[in-house]
Formats: structure tokens, C-alpha cells, sequence
């Protein structure tokens, strides 16, 4: 097969029906598809989840709520405060790709006690508490939001012990990109893109991998500005496919360290949002990005598979055309480095302020607007 010749394209996304997986007979059906989506498309929607459904229109109420917060409110808690990357971004404050992306976002994580001691790796000090508006402004969303991460987080894990079954690998074949449950930290953002004028830039985010495993967006529908282009991916002949909101699900991602780890058969897929136009409402979203541990080195922990998924693998034919920045550094640095590097990329203030010498190395004549941020 030549490196042009595209051998299984896709023109949408598939939808998987988690509920297969409460019948012993359905169950076979789920996994293969899940086969199928992981290795030739990289994105899926996930319908009928156990994420309840009471948590995720309680959190959809809140959205608003918090983007409408005092502007005071919000800046008391920015990025630039934190160390861990976590925190209030202002509209044009993050980039990809060196260009900035028109989306206004709280970045949440998972609870976690920062573990970084003096003389440790500086990537350490990556994950840590989160920073959270004055309860007294939004009450009871704190509460929401973590009940909501607890819940997307035990499904992200699950979700990963299925990957394994759908590749044949042995059970517990990712357990050691995992550490224990107080050692982890997976991160997620509330996200508000808005309506932008016919002409104006419409980079809601460029284009993208995600950096860790497994990514899960949920999109409320109910929150989605009248019709207009969102959430793009980039199939094999290098197509921007729409990927819209669809009611009750979570569009599932593969982000690059999976795709490494799998040696390619996990695919990775380049993602865009287009900010809402002609729209009288907002786009709002709300994505996880499940993490593996900071110190795995991943170029050591290359997975083996069998023929028959390597097979499909090969026959998947090659990606023509990407619009994405690579992530190179995984064959040679921890994942906490590789990830350190992307969160000074896409947030330079937050860098240099809190890590002024890897800042340096990344932006050695300081950020000049025209950086290879992811
Ligand atoms: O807002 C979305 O639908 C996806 C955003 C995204 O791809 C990201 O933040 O990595
Ligand atoms: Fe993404």
C-alpha cells in the first residue's frame, strides 16, 4: 500500500450504545465497534453512560451562571495565580498553534494535594489543588462540578479497561500508566465559546491532539447556539468531518499518549472547534482529558499486540494531512515533562511567571506572539 492510498476513511462519527455492555449477548457487538472507532477514527459519541443525568443538567445550569460571574470574581481566580495550570483564562488568553483561540474557560481538576518536593522533578509541582470562585457567588457548584468529575472520572477508567479487551491485550494491560487514585490527577474545563461577527477570526481552538489517553467532552445540546459549525475532526484524506452535540452523550476522544504507547493503533485524531456565527448564544462545553501518571516514561512501555490488531492497524492506510502540531517529545521525556511543555505552550504568561527556565528553553527570546504553541 502506498502512503497516499487511504484504505478506511470515515465521513462521521460513530455512536456506541454503553448500555450493549449490560448484556452478555450485546456486549461482543459494543467491543467491536469500540474496535473499530479507536483504531480507524479516534473520536466516538458514547450514548446511554452512567454519568447521571441529574448531575449533568444541574452542571448545565450552572455554566451560565458562572461565565455571567463579576469579571472581578473571575480574575480573582486566573491561571496566572497557579503553578498547577488550573484556574480562570480571559477570552484570547490561551493559543494554539502560536494563534490565539477566541474561548474564555475555568480549568478544573480532579482533587489532588500537590506532591512536588524540593530537588523532584519540576513537573510535579503540574498537578495540585484547584481554584474555585467564591462559594457564597455560585452556591453548591463546587459540589456539581466534583460529584460530575468523580462520575466521568471511574468512566474514563472503565472505558480504558474495555480498550484493553477490545485490543487483546492482557488484563490489566494499562494498569501501570496508572498510579494509585490519590496520586492521579485528570483535568477538565469549563469552556464558553463566543459568537463571533461574519469576517472576524473563528479559531474557537485550532487545530489539535490531546495530549493524554482519553478525552470525554459532554456538550449539552440544550447550551449549543442555533445552528452553526462546533467541534471538527480531521479524517485519513485530511477532511474536517462536524462532529455536532448530540443529546444525552460524551464525544470520546484518543489523545497522543495512547496513540504512542499503541504504537499507532490507537489513532489520535487533529480536532478543531469553529466559533458559533450568526448564532444568538454561545457555545459551551465541558471536556476531561484523562491523565497517566507524570513520571511514566512512555518510549519504555510500548505495548504488544496481537497480529490480527496490528493487521488492522496496517490496513487503516496512513493519514494524508494534518493540520496539528505533533507531540515529539514523548520518545524521549516523562509524560509530566511532554505535558509541562504543552500547558507553557498554550498558556506562555502562566509559564514564565511560574517556570521561568523552562520557559526559556521553549521561548528563548521570550513569547513573541509567534510561538509553535500546540
Ligand atoms: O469544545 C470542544 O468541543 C472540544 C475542545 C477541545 O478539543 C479541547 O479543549 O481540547
Ligand atoms: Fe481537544
Amino acid at each position: 500500500m502506498s502512503d497516499s492510498t487511504v484504505a478506511s476513511d470515515f465521513s462521521s462519527i460513530p455512536i456506541l450504545d454503553y448500555s450493549l455492555l449490560d448484556s452478555p449477548s450485546h456486549r461482543p457487538k459494543f467491543i467491536a465497534q469500540l474496535q473499530h472507532a479507536l483504531i480507524n477514527v479516534g473520536f466516538l459519541y458514547l450514548s446511554n453512560h452512567p454519568v447521571s443525568p441529574a448531575d449533568i443538567d444541574s452542571l448545565t445550569q450552572y455554566i451560565p451562571k458562572l461565565f455571567a460571574l463579576p469579571q472581578e470574581a473571575k480574575d480573582n481566580i486566573r491561571m496566572a495565580n497557579s503553578e498547577h495550570f488550573l484556574g480562570y483564562s480571559r477570552l484570547g488568553a490561551e493559543l494554539t498553534k502560536g494563534k490565539v483561540d477566541q474561548r474564555e474557560q475555568f480549568d478544573i481538576a480532579t482533587r489532588h494535594v500537590c506532591r512536588w518536593k524540593e530537588g523532584e522533578p519540576e513537573y510535579y509541582r503540574l498537578w495540585g489543588p484547584s481554584q474555585w470562585p467564591d462559594e457564597d457567588l455560585i452556591p453548591g457548584f463546587r459540589d456539581t462540578m466534583e460529584r460530575y468529575l468523580d462520575q466521568i472520572q471511574n468512566l474514563s477508567y472503565k472505558l480504558s479497561s474495555l480498550l484493553v479487551e477490545a485490543f487483546g491485550l492482557p488484563p490489566n494491560g494499562l494498569a501501570h500508566f496508572y498510579d494509585t487514585d490519590e496520586r492521579m490527577q485528570h483535568r477538565s474545563k469549563i469552556v464558553r465559546y463566543p459568537v463571533v461577527k461574519e469576517g472576524d477570526d473563528d479559531q474557537g481552538v485550532g487545530p489539535h491532539y490531546d495530549a493524554g489517553f482519553l478525552t470525554f467532552v459532554a456538550c449539552p445540546p440544550l447550551l449549543q447556539a442555533s445552528p452553526h459549525r462546533g467541534l471538527q475532526v480531521q479524517n485519513l484524506s485530511g477532511e474536517w468531518i462536524d462532529a455536532p452535540p448530540i443529546p444525552g452523550t460524551f464525544v470520546v476522544n484518543i489523545g497522543k499518549a495512547l496513540e504512542f504507547v499503541t504504537r499507532g493503533v490507537a489513532r489520535a485524531t487533529s480536532h478543531r472547534v469553529i466559533s458559533p456565527k450568526g448564532a444568538t448564544t454561545p457555545r459551551y462545553s465541558v471536556p476531561f482529558f484523562q491523565n497517566i501518571g507524570l513520571g511514566v516514561q512512555l518510549a519504555n512501555q510500548v505495548l504488544d499486540f496481537p497480529p490480527e490488531i496490528l493487521k488492522l492497524r496496517n490496513q487503516r492506510g496512513k493519514v494524508a494531512a494534518t493540520d496539528s502540531v505533533n507531540f515529539s517529545e514523548f520518545d524521549k521525556e516523562p509524560s509530566g515533562k511532554v505535558n509541562l511543555i504543552g500547558r507553557i505552550k498554550s498558556h506562555p504568561d502562566v509559564g514564565e511567571r511560574h517556570y521561568p527556565e523552562l520557559f526559556k528553553q521553549i521561548f528563548p527570546p521570550g513569547f513573541t506572539g509567534k510561538g509553535s504553541a500546540y
